[in-house]
């Protein structure tokens, strides 16, 4: 892939970015008309694309709407009408009674002149087959009011196919958030540079396929603005490749090709700590989440009664066997005696129970980079432990932290924090800031921050992974993965966003063979090793 498609890809802007950005071309002396012209002509070529007018079957199946707003996504919109109308799609234009741009009133002044209808009632494109939405862009300012609020639900209501120019119509673009309402579309093509809001989980349901339609901004413009290491980025396919580094030489800091000479303990030696009587089945999964990730040595550290199941069901693993509570929770870890130090990473949680409280205590004192999930989690918010308000949770333990909460667990560890806002990644941002450690916070759109404020956002997932024992997994495949990563020099947050990464495609990759009712967690532990065998 080119550098710039690669680089183009991770970046996420906010309206004010893109604002920004835009005002550099134009000062830079791009006409604002070429430039609509330009991005127009890209956005009629997709659609075309995905909606060809096939010689076999009648022009009235290419009924066309489109959606006029009064700013320049209403340009766009307009310019793609006029040039689907010369390739002889039929066009019929909704534009509600608004006080529009100069630009935009032009537009609509010369689709007029060619005598393509123009409607101020929704009413009249009833019959369209297809709808392009170019009411509002990164220019939304407050909620949607009538008459254009009702026409957005006629068009939804129409289950039709909806292209949105930009963004759905209705969605802020920053946060993803509804104002008053949205349109539904089945298709966003999202122009120049991803948006925030595009990546907010609010946004979902909305946004249909997306994909982002390169304009070529120039790359200095970006990082102007931006800055030369944007703050917010998507975790891409690419950057998971360039890390794993399957097709380079080894520069140390991939994971492929693994050195001629090396040995298990060079290749990461990883402590799990898991599992309980009444939680067996979590401690196979996160063994086998770690075994995936082709971690050199793996312990396992749990309750004495379920040695015999782990050895039976990991061969390769050391098996520590530990005195257990009397609800069959591991009650400490020092009789073992185990040098905690020694290893490269440890991953602790799933399927503990809160019993286990002076392991996760224990843990705490290694100075070994730290893995917390689960009822690790919820010992940790248990413990009230100032560390988690005072931004010094690392500094305190001398080695990285990791807390990987769903929303629940969230809201129990940093209870000041309102997650429920609609705005996760702001919510994540604070809570690294606020601990001082990483933290993922699980979702369909998992985001990752570092104390720092960097944030990785996973871009791709599937609804299959909501599912018992998804996440135990995850935590056993990020242990793996961390453990490689010392001696390979790759960040701590790019590892834990390797691993989302990683267990999404997976996830993806089973349920298009299997449905997203067959991924069931010990079917996507088997489907780990295929993502990176491309
Ligand atoms: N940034 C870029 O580089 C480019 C942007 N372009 C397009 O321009 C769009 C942004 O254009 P604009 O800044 O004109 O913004 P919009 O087209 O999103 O709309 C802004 C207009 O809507 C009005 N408005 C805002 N909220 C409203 C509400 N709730 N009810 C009624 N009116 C409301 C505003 O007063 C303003 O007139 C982008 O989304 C994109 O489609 C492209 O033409 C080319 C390149
Ligand atoms: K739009």
């Amino acid at each position: 892939m080119q550098y710039r498609q690669a680089a183009i890809e991770q970046f996420v802007v906010t309206a004010q970015q893109m604002r920004d950005i835009e005002g550099r071309i134009f000062a830079a002396g791009i006409p604002v008309a070429a430039l609509m012209e330009k991005v127009a002509g890209l956005i009629t070529h997709r659609i075309m694309q995905l909606f060809p007018i096939s010689l076999s079957s009648p022009l009235s199946s290419h009924r066309i709407g489109v959606l006029v707003g009064p700013g320049h996504n209403g340009g766009d919109a307009l310019v793609v009408a006029r040039e689907l109308h010369f390739r002889g799609y039929e066009i019929y234009v909704y534009h509600p009674l608004f006080k529009q741009k100069e630009l935009t009133s032009q537009h609509l002044k010369y689709v007029e002149s060619l005598g393509i209808p123009c409607y101020q009632s929704v009413e009249k494109l009833k019959n369209c087959d297809l709808f392009i939405d170019g009411l509002f862009g990164f220019g939304l300012q407050r909620a949607i009011a009538e008459p254009v609020a009702s026409a957005i639900n006629i068009i939804n209501q129409s289950n039709k196919p909806v292209v949105s120019i930009d963004v759905p119509s209705g969605l802020h673009t920053d946060t993803g958030e509804v104002l008053g309402i949205a349109i539904h579309a089945t298709h966003t093509l999202c122009l120049g540079l991803w948006k925030l809001g595009l990546l907010q989980e609010s946004a979902l349901e909305y946004l249909g396929k997306t994909e982002l339609i390169d304009f070529d901004i120039p790359l200095a413009d970006i990082k102007a603005i931006l800055g030369e290491s944007p703050k917010i980025k998507r975790f891409t396919t690419q950057v998971a490749r360039s890390i794993i580094g399957k097709e380079k030489a080894s520069t140390n800091s991939t994971l492929l090709p693994r050195k001629l000479v090396t040995h298990k303990y060079k290749e990461g030696r990883l402590l799990l700590v898991c599992g309980s009587s009444r939680y067996a089945g979590a401690a196979i999964l996160t063994s086998l989440g770690a075994r995936a990730s082709g971690v050199g040595m793996l312990t396992v550290a749990v309750p004495e009664s379920l040695k015999h199941l782990m050895v039976s069901k990991l061969p390769e693993a050391l098996i520590l066997s530990c005195p257990e509570t009397e609800s069959g929770a591991i009650s400490q870890l020092l009789p073992n005696n185990i040098d905690l130090n020694s290893f490269a990473a440890i991953a602790c949680g799933p399927g503990l129970t809160t019993d286990a409280i002076s392991v996760v205590k224990q843990l705490l004192n290694s100075t070994v980079p730290l893995i917390l999930d689960a009822d690790a989690l919820n010992i940790l918010a248990q413990m009230k432990n100032p560390w988690l308000e005072q931004g010094t949770i690392d500094k305190t333990r001398k080695a990285t932290t990791i807390l990987t909460p769903h929303t629940g667990e969230f809201s129990r560890l940093f209870p000041k924090i309102n997650e429920k806002q609609q705005d996760r990644i702001k919510a994540v941002k604070k809570a690294a800031k606020q601990s001082g450690a990483i933290v993922l916070l699980k979702g369909p759109r998992t985001a990752i921050a570092n104390p720092q404020g960097e944030i990785w956002i996973n871009p791709e997932s599937t609804p299959a992974l909501a599912r018992g024992g998804s996440g135990d997994v995850l935590t056993g495949l990020m242990g793996g993965l961390l453990a490689q990563s010392i001696s390979r020099e790759i960040a701590p947050d790019t590892v834990t966003a390797l691993a989302t990464w990683w267990h999404s495609q997976a996830g993806i990759l089973a349920a298009v063979e299997r449905t997203e009712l067959g991924v069931d967690a010990f079917t996507l532990t088997q489907y780990l090793m295929r993502v990176v065998s491309f």
